[in-house]
């Protein structure tokens, strides 16, 4: 069990995590969501011991990093993917990860063939993609045959196939009965892995709960109008009457309206009565991703000026709600990350299938995924 209690961080001025306070608990996959710049990383390192909580702590098992005897054993990591020496082997990188944890030199193979890179092992490692980068760090992670297990962007530069491998890992790890925290900015890919949600946006909670809970809470209903195609006339008139009638009504990129507030019995008496034809009115429920665009859209750094899902209304769940977004039209800077991996050791999930790197993993245009 991780569990961190008032985590705050401060660089100079910038608060990169608040008042943070959660547990991660063993026996299911917890993800750790928040968009680009939310403090995920920082949070990550904060339990890892490579960084110092300004304010609060966080503890494994009950302990502070730094106070676990023999930590690669207890907990595996991949922080950052290319925090590898270049000139090494893979095989090489991890005889000295295991050397340094007293782990046997035979899991090394062991691992490599979890991770699906036994073909090529004895590459050095600059010269692997991104994905390939990726399989290595989960490879390290998994040395020490860790309880606890952290993984930060893990599925970053793999190919849908590596995905799926990554997916089920997690899962496996977590059906052992292993602590497994995964982050990510991508809700889509937590919903097929995650049990639990932990979001964050610019360092504060936003939602903690099981991703059930989090679909129930957060999916905004709304129905889809669609008036008969070049009527501009019965568009307006029926704008008007739902507007009128109370209903909140956005126009959809194909033509029809988005209208929430009304339900779909209401929607269509008031079609009647304006005397508006309908050529479609059907239910919908936000999805998942959309709840969480809704839900962290005032904690988004760095934005598009235009937005789509700007007619969608999901309501915070727990807290304040953050401060009004900034549009902007920035790209995500990396610059600062001084990202550092953690090793761990461990014993292959036997079920774990590992699909060798594929041809996309080869290619060197992963990083246009982050
Ligand atoms: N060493 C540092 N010095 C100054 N600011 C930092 C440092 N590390 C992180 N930050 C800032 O703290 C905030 C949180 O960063 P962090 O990397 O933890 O976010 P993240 O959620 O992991 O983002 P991403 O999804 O882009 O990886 C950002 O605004 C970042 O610029």
């Amino acid at each position: 069990m991780i569990e961190a209690v008032g985590l705050t961080k401060r660089y100079g001025a910038k608060t990169a995590v608040h008042n943070l306070s959660f547990r991660v608990r063993p026996g299911i996959v917890t993800g750790f969501l928040g968009p680009n710049g939310s403090g995920k990383s920082t949070t990550m390192r904060m339990i890892l011991g490579l960084d110092e909580p300004t304010h609060g702590h966080v503890t494994i098992g009950g302990l502070h990093f730094r106070q676990l005897a023999n930590a690669p054993r207890q907990v595996g990591a991949l922080l950052d993917a290319k925090a590898v020496h270049g000139g090494r082997s893979a095989r090489n990188h991890l005889l000295c990860l295991a050397q340094l944890s007293g782990i046997p030199a035979g899991r090394v193979d062991e691992v490599l063939g979890v991770v699906g890179l036994q073909g090529v092992a004895g590459k050095r490692s600059k010269s692997f993609s991104l994905g390939m980068g990726q399989r290595l760090g989960i490879a390290a992670a998994l040395l020490g045959d860790p309880q606890v297990l952290l993984f930060d962007e893990p599925v970053n530069g793999l190919d849908p196939e590596g995905i799926l491998w990554v997916r089920n890992l997690m899962k496996q790890l977590a059906a052992e009965g292993r602590t497994v925290f995964v982050s990510s900015h991508l809700m889509s890919e937590m919903a097929l892995t995650a049990d639990h949600l932990i979001v964050i946006g610019r360092g504060q909670l936003l939602a903690d709960m099981s991703v059930q809970e989090f679909i129930a809470r957060n999916s905004a209903s709304f129905a889809r109008v669609r008036t008969p195609d070049g009527n501009d006339g019965e568009r307006e008139k029926l704008t008007a009457a739902l507007t009128a009638a109370g209903g909140e009504v956005h126009s959809e990129p194909d033509g029809a309206f988005r209208v929430t507030g009304l339900p779909l019995p209401r929607i269509s008496d008031v079609a009647h009565a304006a005397q508006v034809r309908l050529w479609e009115l059907s239910p919908h429920h936000a999805s998942l991703e959309e709840a969480y665009m809704g839900m962290t859209q005032g904690a988004v750094d760095y934005r598009a000026t235009t937005d789509p899902r700007a007619g969608l209304h999901v309501p915070h769940v727990t807290g304040e709600p953050p401060t009004a977004g900034r549009a902007a039209t920035g790209l995500r800077p990396d610059a600062h990350r001084a990202g550092a991996q953690q090793p761990g050791q461990a014993h292959p999930p036997a079920a774990a299938g590992a699909p060798g790197p594929t041809a996309r993993d080869h290619r060197d245009s992963e990083d246009e995924q982050r």
